[in-house]
């Protein structure tokens, strides 16, 4: 059998907790198929110092982990830089964010070509190569520069907007010709799969073929959506860890009498936390029966601290909490208890457990894990309800959920009372669909999915 080799920017150890969705997702598939984890180590070598580009091996299970260190400049043009400041917020319908400044371009190209140099003497003939997120789109191509001709697909997280954002990327030619090197190329949605097709045909000019295939630059590629899921037994299995039962008991006791809304997200603008707080204002402003009840637990882990964007977004986030719990909070309760810290998730499921409501509301955001894991913990016998932004990728699978336009903040307050007040018999209805649908196609079934397609994807042919 052919060896999985999944390359992504973070990697994690399969057995450990991970805050980001990518690795909590890589953790699980590899930790059932077994093979190599290539990436960055999170280790950052200062300028002048010695050990930049030192490989680290280690075993986590039945999965080889081999990492990379990166120079200070590196790490600072390629993550920092362009991909969190020029692709991340344009793949995020955000130019206004986006930042092509100098020299991340070169610094990105620069990354992946020596992600390549050294993956390279790795790999054997017969591997199976599945390369992740917007970081290393060029990978496959210098891969192939330098002779590999195995099967390499390559999984996009984040969302693709429609062809007149991408077109205002400078230098989207290049990166457009680059995912030609790629046999098999997956997004998270439909919609997505439509905005790639669009903008191939469109601005690259590629032909059109049967069953979601392209062909340009001398090359066939096949685009199609994969919805990544969640490893619901896995999740579930964690409820019954004594810190998640610690969890979910305290805060069932401490509300008993109130109504537990949850929020988890990393600080990211695209998670549309300001907007949530103002929505949740509104509720208490406009439904005065969820004053002295309503209350938020909203978790907002720390995420490239070093982008001013995310700078910006946590003294927003921070000054919003304070003004409404000014506002609105009393001696014995406050309407938002904000956490500025990563939750282990070993406890989330507790978290999960105990809220009546759960608030995913993106302006954007790829898939959204937290939807699934929220759904998957609940008690079917008396389940919470899901609003969920329909801008969040996980919006196409899960229509059960309630769906709301983030921007529209009074009819999100609007949504959110609908939820505190849904009678059981409609959770337990919409909770049951939900759960069915995320169970089959849980986190296993993606990865066996797209490793199948890619295997029937033609023999990989030299680029052009
Ligand atoms: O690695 P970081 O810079 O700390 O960021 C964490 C991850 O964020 C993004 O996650 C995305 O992938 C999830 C799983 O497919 C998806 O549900 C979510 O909507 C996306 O935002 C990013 O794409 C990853 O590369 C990062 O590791
Ligand atoms: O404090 C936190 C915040 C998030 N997560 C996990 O990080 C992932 C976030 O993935 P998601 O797809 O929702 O968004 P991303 O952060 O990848 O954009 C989920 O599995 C969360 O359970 C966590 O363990 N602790």
């Amino acid at each position: 059998m052919s060896r999985l080799v999944v390359i992504s920017n973070r990697v994690g150890d399969p057995r450990k907790v991970a805050a980001g969705g990518l690795a909590v997702a890589l953790g699980d598939a590899l930790a059932t198929s077994g093979g190599l984890w290539f990436g960055w180590s999170g280790k950052i070598v200062e300028d002048g110092a010695t050990g930049e580009g030192e490989l680290h091996q280690q075993r986590a299970g039945n999965v080889e982990l081999v990492t990379i260190d990166l120079s200070r400049e590196d790490h600072d043009t390629y993550y920092t830089g362009y991909s969190n400041q020029a692709l991340w917020p344009a793949f995020h319908y955000r130019l206004d964010l986006a930042d092509f400044g100098s020299g991340f371009f070169a610094g990105y190209q620069r990354v992946n070509r020596l992600f390549a140099r050294k993956l390279a003497p790795l790999l054997r003939d017969d591997d199976v190569i599945w390369v992740h997120d917007y970081h290393l789109i060029p990978l496959a191509s210098e891969l192939r520069s330098l002779g590999c001709r195995q099967r390499i697909g390559f999984f996009l997280h984040i969302p693709l907007p429609p062809p007149p954002i991408l077109a205002a990327i400078p230098g989207h030619e290049w990166l457009m010709r680059s995912f030609f090197a790629y046999d098999l190329v997956g997004l998270q949605t439909n919609e997505d799969a439509d905005h790639f097709g669009r903008f191939l045909v469109g601005e690259a000019h590629a032909e059109r073929l049967a069953d979601g295939r392209f062909s340009a630059y001398g090359r066939t590629m096949r685009a199609q959506a994969f919805p990544i899921g969640i490893d619901v037994d896995e999740f579930q299995g964690l409820a019954e860890s004594p810190e998640s039962r610690e969890t979910e008991t305290t805060l069932k006791q401490q509300y008993a009498h109130r109504r537990l809304l949850v929020g988890i997200d990393r600080l990211d603008y695209s998670k549309g936390l300001p907007r949530r707080l103002r929505a949740f204002r509104e509720l208490l402003a406009n439904y005065p029966e969820t004053r002295n009840s309503a209350t938020l637990i909203q978790v907002a882990s720390p995420t490239r601290e070093s982008v001013d964007a995310y700078a910006d977004i946590r003294h927003e986030l921070e000054s919003l909490a304070g003004e409404i719990n000014g506002a609105y909070g009393e001696l014995d309760w406050m309407p938002i208890r904000y956490m500025h810290r990563t939750w282990a998730r070993k406890r989330l499921p507790g978290l999960y457990r105990a809220a009546k409501v759960a608030l995913v509301t993106p302006l954007r955001d790829g898939m959204n894990l937290v939807a699934k894991e929220y759904v998957a913990m609940q008690d079917e016998t008396d389940p919470g309800v899901l609003v969920l932004s329909r801008f969040a990728g996980a919006a196409e699978q899960m229509r059960e959920a309630l769906l709301v336009n983030p921007y529209d903040i009074p009819a999100t307050a609007q949504t959110i009372q609908r939820a505190l007040q849904m009678p059981l018999a409609e959770r337990r209805e919409r909770h049951a669909v939900l759960l069915k649908r995320i169970r089959e196609y849980d986190v296993h079934a993606w990865r066996k999915d797209f490793l199948g397609v890619l295997a029937e994807t033609a023999e990989a042919a030299p680029v052009t």
